[in-house]
């Protein structure tokens, strides 16, 4: 059957002559070995296994209930904080087992940053919010910490908005502006990684292109994994995408042809709409 192509806007790329060389090329940061999750009796993630490369943008795509929020947030145990999760199997970050006892969950989380559906700005100062982070870190001179400030509202693309008024409280910020603050934020521990729940599904479309950008000019320096309900987004802004059902990977490959040329007949029936 003809694949219905260029439903996303994908970039032009050069067509690879052999399957070796498409290989993802970034070192991995995360790797996911026989991962399953249980929430009481339900079984919400099924023998997840996936290499995340460093660097670079993967996007985790799916039907509403598959797991893909699951998913993301077993990266920093989040998910652990609810009684009734039990997990299963192994997740190596930089070569080491985040779900051994002995990996402190604490580190991990300062490692792996998050940022939520929702914007969630404390009801603090747009200054306090990004400082928050590293004094609890236990940097306390106020050169440091302003230069911090500094540095992640530049980096998050909101600097030139809020410079004139960083002692106002964030909740007087726009939805998008609140979004980006929250990656300031997130940005001022200094992460590795990034994990973004559906980041922009509250925003309007000015706010959601904004925060893409930023998302892929972040790219340089962190890993990022972002659930998305949005195929375009993922199209747009992603290496490499996950495809998830029914708390299994179905497929997973580069971005441009798991959106062309998907492997497997339920992915093509996923990204043309014909189910989800
Ligand atoms: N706290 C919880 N307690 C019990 N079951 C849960 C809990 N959170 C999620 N689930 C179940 O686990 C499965 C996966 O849910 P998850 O939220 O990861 O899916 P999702 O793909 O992110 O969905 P959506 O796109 O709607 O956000 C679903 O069946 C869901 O009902």
């Amino acid at each position: 059957m003809a694949v219905q192509t260029q439903l996303y806007a994908v970039p032009e790329i050069e067509k690879k002559e052999s399957k070796e060389q498409n290989e993802l090329e970034n070192e991995k940061i995360f790797e996911t070995k026989s991962l399953n999750l249980w929430y009481g009796e339900t079984q919400a993630l099924k023998n997840i296994e996936l290499e995340i490369p460093e660097k670079s943008i993967t996007a985790i795509i799916g039907p509403s209930g598959c797991g893909k929020s699951t998913f993301i947030k077993t990266l920093n145990r989040m998910v652990e904080l609810i009684p009734s999760v039990q997990t299963k199997g192994d997740i190596h970050y930089k070569g080491s087992n985040i779900l051994s006892n002995d990996y402190s969950a604490e580190a991990l989380r300062t490692d792996v940053g998050m940022v939520f559906q929702k914007p969630n700005p404390f009801p603090k100062s747009i200054y306090d919010n990004v400082a928050y982070g590293p004094r609890i870190h236990g940097i306390k001179k106020k050169r440091i910490l302003d230069e911090i400030v500094e540095k992640s509202l530049r980096d998050a693309f909101i600097w030139d908005e809020v410079k004139e008024r960083l002692k106002d409280n964030a909740f007087g910020l726009s939805g998008g502006q609140q979004q980006r603050l929250c990656i300031a934020r997130c940005l001022a521990i200094e992460p590795e990684v990034i994990l973004m729940d559906e980041p922009t599904s509250a925003l309007d479309p000015i706010s959601t292109t904004k925060v893409e950008e930023l998302i892929q000019s972040l790219k340089k320096q962190y890993s990022i994994v972002i659930v998305t309900h949005n195929m375009q987004q993922a199209a747009r802004i992603s290496d490499q995408t996950a495809f998830f059902l029914n708390g299994e990977v179905v497929e997973f490959g580069k971005t441009e042809e798991l959106f062309t040329e998907p492997e497997d007949s339920r992915t093509m029936d996923y990204i043309n709409g014909r189910f989800g």
